[in-house]
């Protein structure tokens, strides 16, 4: 089905009828099912953001053994485990296992990068790397400490949630909202980003004076339709619960996946990158990238969001009497910035697909020299910009500590990051002469 944060309603094609009609508590449900709600949000909040779905399922999720703490590998929510380091940082691609007799699950191939904040107090943000090799088995995973968004480098997902199945592709990201039970299946190495958030939903962006329609378009989200398994499992099923950055797993003799029937607004959704509708400036200067907002997750303080998810899409660069490449900045946000596939224009060497840079708050970063000299000398033409390539930044008013991974373990910190800027030298000439340009000519005298 389509639509963001639709009111969505899904019966399996195999129980016509089993969703309810005009009420969610009957008392006796069709088909002789268990009546589930799935809060989202408070119970008091607005309407505009209130949240739940109403699942109709062959048991109620109750009916587990004990969660039993279970070892959480490189997840960790831990974010005094290394000293502060406000340096550039820039990862070669996240390595997959050395050996493919190793199998790892997307579970087990989780791994914290960065972060702050809590799950406790329901305000902060995470970023993980799964790596993996081997389809989760009579196993779900259901986060308790917030909301993931997948971004798939190599490899697709099969995601099994309660809600239905979505196939989801590199280029395409997914959102699995607190709470919601999923297993990923996966077809080979496999290999991806995840950006945690506490204390809130994503949500498109306003879009102000850019009117009714433009970037992410609400028709394009894709949510799945009831589907469901009943299966008895010879061995147990184990649910997984990440809470309060923790493992837990409690056994339980039949599937989560077994919702008939559903309802409501609080669903899991994918989204391909390309349907984003790129808008940018057509006269001169460069934007802001606030324009590639695909999903923001806003935090208590109007205009700051604990995370934006910005794309870098292919688009043309028609500005006149511009430096068109990203401006070197200084920003009161985080920026850590991945790459799907191909080449990112600011940063020709190291910036890899599957790897990853962390740009911390008011740490100066900004094109590498050799971007510098090319862009400062280019023929202003048209030109289409990162042609078969698409870079992601992780925003956020957070300021994030870098993991123990994410500094040693991971072993592609990539120690000559900061040397792309040395053969910057100065340029200044106060002996200059008019015209640089016609336009700066005439502010200037
Ligand atoms: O740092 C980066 O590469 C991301 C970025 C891109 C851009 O076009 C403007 C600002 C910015 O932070
Ligand atoms: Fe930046």
């Amino acid at each position: 089905m389509s639509g963001f944060g639709n009111e969505f309603a899904s019966e399996d094609p195999r129980c016509p009828g089993s969703l309810p009609k005009g009420q969610n508590n009957p008392q006796v449900c069709p088909y002789g099912l268990y009546a589930e709600q799935l809060s989202g949000s408070a119970f008091t909040c607005p309407r505009s953001s209130n949240k739940r779905s109403w699942l109709y399922r062959i048991l109620p999720s109750v009916c587990h053994k004990p969660l039993i703490s279970i070892p959480q590998g490189n997840l960790s929510h831990n974010w005094d485990e290394v000293s502060p380091d406000p340096n550039q940082m820039r990862w070669l691609p996240f390595k997959f296992s050395e050996s493919s007799e190793k199998k790892v699950d997307f579970v087990e191939g989780l791994n914290t990068l960065c972060g702050a904040g809590d799950g406790r107090t329901r305000n902060g943000i995470a970023i993980h790397i799964y790596i993996c090799n081997t389809s989760m088995k009579n196993k779900s995973f259901y986060n308790s400490d917030g909301d993931f968004l997948l971004v798939p480098q190599k490899g697709n997902l099969l995601v099994t949630t309660e809600f239905g199945k979505l196939l989801v592709e590199p280029n395409e990201i997914c959102i699995i909202q607190q709470g919601m039970h999923f297993s990923v299946e996966v077809f080979g190495e496999t290999r991806g980003y995840i950006l945690e958030v506490f204390g809130a939903h994503f949500e498109l962006p306003d879009l102000g004076p850019i009117g009714a329609n433009g970037l992410a378009n609400p028709r394009d989200f894709m949510v799945p339709v009831a589907c469901y398994e009943d299966q008895q499992f010879a061995a147990c099923f184990s649910v997984i619960s990440k809470y309060q950055g923790k493992l837990f797993s409690a056994e339980q003799d039949f599937s989560p996946f077994n919702v008939v029937a559903w309802h409501g607004n609080y669903t899991p959704y994918k989204y391909n990158l390309d349907n984003f509708m790129v808008i940018n400036g057509v006269a001169f200067d460069h934007a802001d990238p606030s324009i590639f907002t695909v999903l923001t997750a806003k935090s208590t303080s109007p205009g700051v969001a604990i995370a934006d998810f910005v794309i870098f899409p292919p688009r043309w660069g028609v500005a006149d009497h511009t430096f068109r490449p990203p401006y070197y900045h200084r920003n009161c946000m985080s920026e850590f910035m991945g790459l799907i596939k191909g080449h990112y224009e600011a940063k020709e060497e190291n910036f890899l697909p599957g790897g990853g840079s962390l740009h911390s708050i008011m740490t100066p970063h900004g094109p590498d020299a050799d971007c510098f000299k090319k862009a400062s000398e280019a023929e202003l033409k048209p030109e289409r910009i990162a042609e078969g390539m698409m870079a992601f930044m992780f925003e956020s008013s957070f300021s994030m500590a870098v993991t123990k991974w994410g500094l040693e373990t991971c072993n592609c910190l990539d120690k000559s990051y900061t040397k792309c800027w040395q053969p910057l030298k100065s340029c200044f000439n106060p002996k200059w002469k008019y015209p640089v340009h016609p336009q700066n000519t005439v502010n200037l005298l």
